[in-house]
C-alpha cells in the first residue's frame, strides 16, 4: 500500500487590525465585513450595558445575544455547548459573525465558540478590560478550562479585528486594572524593557485609565504580542534559537497552577506577576539570570501593587499541575526563562530540588 503524505501548505497571512484609542467603537462594523447578516454577540452577564454600547453599533444586523456566565465559570464545557445549541436554534450560518465584548475569560470563551461553529465563522473582539486589550484578544488564542486544569482545550483562531476603546477601561475596578499590567510588564521582561522603565519611572500613571502613559504601555504589549505571533502562531517553535510563541507563556506555568489551586481565586494577571517571580528565581538558581534581574521582577510587579508572594498551596499540589503544562513533553517540564534581559529561552527538566528552592522563594522561605 503506497503511503502519501499531504503537502504542508502553509496559512495565508490576511492580517488583521488592531485599533487603539478613545470613542473608537464605531469601527466594530468595518471589521465584520460585508457577509454577515447575523451577529452572536458574547458578554458576560455583568457587562450587559458595555455590550448593548456595542450593540448600538449593529443596526445593520439581527443580533443574538449569548450572555456567558462571568469568568473562569464562563470557560467550561457545557457553557460552550449551550452557545452552539442557540446559534443552531437561530441558523447561523458560515458567512454570519461573533462579536465577543468583555475580559479575556469572554475573549476566550466567545473565540472558542466561533472558531468550532461551523468549523470557524469571522469574530471580532471587543476587549474591556486591559488584560484582555493588551493580551488575550490579540493573536488567537481561543479556550475554555477542565476539572484538570486552565485552557486544556481550545484552538488556533484569529479574529477579523480587535477594537481596544480605552474608554471602557473607565468602569474596570482597579484590581482588575492592576491585574491587566502583570501581562504588561511581561512584554517588559521577554522583548521591550522600554515598558519597565516607564512603569518604574511612575507606578501611579500606569494605574491611570486615561493617562498617555497608560495608552503607551498598551501600545507597546499589543505590538510585542503581533511581533511574536506573527513568527509563530501556532507555537510551533521560533527562528534563530528564538523560543517563538511560547515567550508569551512567560511564567505562566507556576501561574495556571496557582489559578487552579486557588479554584481561580487569584486573578490570572496576578498569578503571572507570582509566576514570573518563581520563573526569575528558577533562572537564577539555574545559573542562567543575574540576581539583579532576577530582583527585578518583584519590585517592578510591586510597584503597581501586583503581589510577589504566595504561599497558598503545597508544593507538590502545583507541581502536579505543571506537569500538564502545553510545554511540557512527555515526563519532561519545559519553562521559559530569561537569560538575561530580553533574551528568552527554554530550560528544560530543571530538578526537583531546584523547582521546589524556587517554589521556597515564592513564599518567601527563603
Ligand atoms: N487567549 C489569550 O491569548 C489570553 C491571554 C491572556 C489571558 N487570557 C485569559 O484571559 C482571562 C483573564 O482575563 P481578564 O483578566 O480580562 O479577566 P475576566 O475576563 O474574568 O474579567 C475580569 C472581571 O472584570 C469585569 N469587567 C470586564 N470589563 C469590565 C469593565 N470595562 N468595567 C467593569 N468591569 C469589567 C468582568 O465582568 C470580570 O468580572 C483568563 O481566562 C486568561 O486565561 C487569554
Ligand atoms: O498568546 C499566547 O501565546 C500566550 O501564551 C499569552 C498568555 O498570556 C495567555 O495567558 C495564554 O492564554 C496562555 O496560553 P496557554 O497556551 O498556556 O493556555
Ligand atoms: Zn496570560
Amino acid at each position: 500500500m503506497p503511503v502519501r503524505r499531504s503537502a504542508v501548505v502553509p496559512e495565508p497571512a490576511e492580517g488583521y487590525d488592531v485599533v487603539v484609542g478613545h470613542g473608537v467603537l464605531d469601527e466594530v462594523p468595518r471589521m465584520l465585513g460585508e457577509a454577515p447578516e447575523r451577529v452572536a454577540v458574547c458578554y458576560a452577564e455583568p457587562l450587559s450595558g458595555l455590550a448593548e454600547r456595542v450593540i448600538a453599533q449593529l443596526h445593520a444586523y439581527e443580533v443574538l445575544r449569548l450572555e456567558l456566565p462571568d469568568g473562569e465559570v464562563g470557560k467550561t464545557g457545557p457553557v460552550a455547548l449551550a452557545a452552539w445549541e442557540r446559534l443552531g436554534a437561530a441558523g447561523f450560518t458560515r458567512s454570519d459573525a461573533v462579536v465577543t465584548v468583555g475580559g479575556g475569560a469572554t475573549t476566550d470563551m466567545g473565540g472558542f465558540i466561533a472558531a468550532t461553529w461551523l468549523r470557524g465563522v469571522r469574530v471580532v473582539h471587543v476587549p474591556t478590560t486591559l488584560l484582555a486589550m493588551v493580551d488575550a484578544a490579540v493573536g488567537g488564542k481561543t479556550g475554555m478550562n477542565t476539572s484538570a486544569g486552565k485552557n486544556l482545550v481550545g484552538s488556533f483562531h484569529e479574529p477579523a479585528g480587535v477594537v481596544c476603546d480605552l474608554d471602557l477601561l473607565g468602569t474596570l475596578p482597579e484590581p482588575e486594572l492592576i491585574a491587566g499590567l502583570g501581562e504588561v510588564v511581561k512584554c517588559g521582561f521577554i522583548a521591550d524593557p522600554e515598558i519597565l522603565a516607564l512603569v518604574e519611572r511612575c507606578p501611579a500613571d500606569a494605574l491611570e485609565p486615561r493617562s498617555g502613559e497608560l495608552r503607551e504601555l498598551v501600545e507597546r504589549a499589543i505590538a510585542v504580542k503581533i511581533a511574536v505571533v506573527q513568527e509563530d502562531l501556532r507555537e510551533t517553535g521560533g527562528r534563530d534559537g528564538h523560543p517563538g510563541r511560547e515567550v508569551l507563556n512567560y511564567g505562566h506555568t507556576m501561574a495556571h497552577a496557582i489559578e487552579k489551586a486557588t479554584q481561580y481565586a487569584v486573578r490570572h494577571g496576578e498569578a503571572v506577576a507570582l509566576g514570573m517571580v518563581y520563573v526569575a528565581e528558577l533562572a537564577r538558581l539555574a545559573g542562567r539570570l543575574d540576581d539583579e534581574v532576577a530582583a527585578r521582577h518583584a519590585s517592578v510587579l510591586a510597584s503597581v501593587g501586583l503581589p510577589v508572594r504566595f504561599a497558598g498551596a503545597s508544593f507538590e499540589e502545583l507541581l502536579a499541575t505543571m506537569r500538564i503544562d502545553k510545554k511540557a513533553r512527555g515526563s519532561r517540564l519545559r519553562f521559559l526563562v530569561l537569560d538575561g534581559l530580553a533574551r528568552p529561552a527554554i530550560l528544560t527538566d530543571p530538578s526537583e530540588d531546584l523547582l521546589r528552592a524556587a517554589y521556597e522563594h515564592l513564599a518567601g522561605a527563603r
